[in-house]
């Protein structure tokens, strides 16, 4: 998952970027970058790394201008090299400079019709750089040296039949304005919110909407499926619905992993769905393991926090804290490689062995993804004593491939994959495992929302909403982004093409 941001402001908007960038770091740890525009000039820094260490004071002195975006990355498509690092940047038509959190299903395709029909050359193998060229080339169409919004609109309704998949997406357009729209289907997240200044209106647009909290602006909307965003250099905010057939079906794994509790998506508390998670599965609990001997529960910080909370309410037994999380170790999912994946679990975390030592502990995450985290987690749990340790998912198994800005692009990798409930608990070494229903994860979420009639569910139940992904699809990515792949090191570090104005020191 990337998070993306993006101000038209009226007064100078480096350190608001950078702010609302270190409170999305939790999408994305692997680059990050800023684009300002000041006098029709863009001024760039982007490289591989967190936010505090990509921008020191001299690069944001640099990064003037009342106009900007900014994206903090997590690759799901192309290589982790810092060419790849974003926003991408293309001199015609007018300087656009752009940045895209998900991923496109139809990248293979599209990479060769932008060469042959659009004449441009991608040098990386990011689909967000495809996605820019495409963006870029609709754009090129439009006649005078101002772009109406009309004229941005249409570009986006095309842009949406050419390409497939997840994106959220923000713009700048030098001369022009600030672009943002997200796909038909929703699936990644964008929150719009605004602020009043004596020299007029200010408007953002951010991953998510804690992201607006944290620089002061105040939440509008969601932007809508398909709808786009167009404000002005001036601070005109315009907005139209540029897809055929909406249809509103958010990621539900935003909601179980990747968004901030403190966040609201699609009119949902990531927070009041991590509850409600929590009363389903403490139910379900209840109801199954109605003999077992708990004596407390633990969450494996910091995701389940909220949710093991509820369970432990639900079953009306003691929660205790009885991990401690290194606050300078990030996330480790969204980490690059497994090896550092397996590492950083025993850096991140460490037990306290007096909320162990001769207890049966029912230990709680949000999802078990590759496995790696309850196998250790589990590990030190006995090595503390635990005389049983049962383990709880508020997720259910995750047995398929995410192709919409997670990467998880290899089945094989998932421990659920062709796998039952028994042999997953043998190999994480649980005296007992439970998940979440899929029907009531859903409900969970659903309910904070009614409108919402459906959600991305696939890495659940193998069902892809944009229809387009077929066996050959998902053997291309697995070929091209599963573990072996990355360490044989076959892909390769590209060189950065951009302006190199300001992505050395
Ligand atoms: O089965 P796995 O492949 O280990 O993946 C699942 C784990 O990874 C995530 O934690 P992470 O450390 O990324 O972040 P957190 O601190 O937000 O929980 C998630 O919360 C699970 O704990
Ligand atoms: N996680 C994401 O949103 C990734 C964005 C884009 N596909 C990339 O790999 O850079
Ligand atoms: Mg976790």
């Amino acid at each position: 998952m990337c998070g993306i941001v993006g101000i038209v402001g009226k007064s100078p908007v480096n350190q608001a970027l950078y702010d609302a960038l270190t409170v999305l770091q939790h999408r994305g740890q692997d680059a990050a970058g800023i684009v300002t525009v000041d006098d029709g000039v863009i001024h760039l820094r982007k490289d591989n790394g967190l936010v505090r260490d990509v921008f020191h004071t001299r690069h944001m002195k640099r990064l003037t201008g009342q106009f900007g975006i900014g994206h903090v990355r997590y690759p799901t498509a192309g290589s982790s090299s810092s060419a790849e690092a974003q926003p991408f940047y293309v001199n015609s038509p007018y300087g656009i400079a752009f940045a895209h959190n998900g991923n496109l299903t139809n990248a293979h395709e599209l990479k060769d019709e932008v060469a042959k029909v659009a004449k441009r050359h991608i040098n990386t193998t990011s689909d967000s750089e495809l996605l820019l060229n495409i963006i870029a080339h609709e754009l090129q169409n439009c006649e005078g040296l101002h772009l109406t919004p009309e004229e941005v609109f249409k570009a986006v309704s095309k842009v949406h039949l050419k390409i497939r998949g997840a994106y959220a997406v923000v713009a700048v357009i030098i001369g022009n304005g600030m672009l943002a729209f997200r796909d038909p289907f929703g699936i990644r997240p964008l929150s719009l919110g605004k602020r009043k200044t004596e020299f007029g209106d200010e408007y953002m647009v951010a991953s998510e909407s804690v992201a607006l909290d944290a620089v002061g602006f105040t939440f509008i909307r969601d932007v809508a499926p398909g709808e786009a965003v167009y404000v002005t250099e001036s601070g005109e905010l315009h907005t139209q619905q540029c897809a055929h057939q909406p249809i509103s079906a958010p990621c539900i794994f935003e909601f179980v992993y990747f968004a901030r509790p403190d966040s609201f998506i699609d009119g949902i508390s990531v927070y009041a769905s991590r509850v409600n998670m929590g009363r389903k599965l403490g139910q379900k609990i209840a109801k199954e393991w109605a003999d077992l001997d708990i004596d407390v529960v633990i969450p494996i910080p910091e995701t389940s926090t909220d949710v093991a909370l509820q369970i432990a309410l639900e079953l009306d037994k003691p929660y205790r804290q009885g991990f401690v999380k290194n606050r300078y170790i990030g996330r480790t999912f969204i980490m690059p490689g497994q090896t550092m994946r397996r590492k950083s679990v025993r850096r991140k975390l460490n037990a306290i062995p007096s909320e162990f030592k001769d207890k049966s502990v029912l230990l709680v995450d949000d999802s078990i993804v590759r496995g790696t985290t309850s196998e250790q987690i589990i590990e030190m749990a006995r090595e503390s004593g635990a005389k049983k340790v049962y383990f709880a998912s508020a997720a259910p198994e995750i047995r398929f491939p995410n192709v919409y800005g997670i990467d998880m692009p290899s089945a094989n990798e998932l421990i659920a994959y062709g796998r039952e409930i028994e042999q997953i608990s043998d190999l994480i070494r649980a005296d007992g495992l439970i998940f979440q229903d899929l029907d009531d994860l859903i409900d969970a979420v659903r309910e904070l929302n009614p409108d919402i009639k459906r959600f991305e569910t696939s890495v659940f139940d193998g069902n892809y909403i944009t229809g387009d992904v077929d066996n050959a699809y998902l053997q291309r990515i697995d070929n091209m982004r599963n573990e072996e792949t990355k360490n044989e090191g076959m892909q390769t570090e590209l060189s950065n093409l951009e302006m190199h104005n300001m992505s050395q020191d």
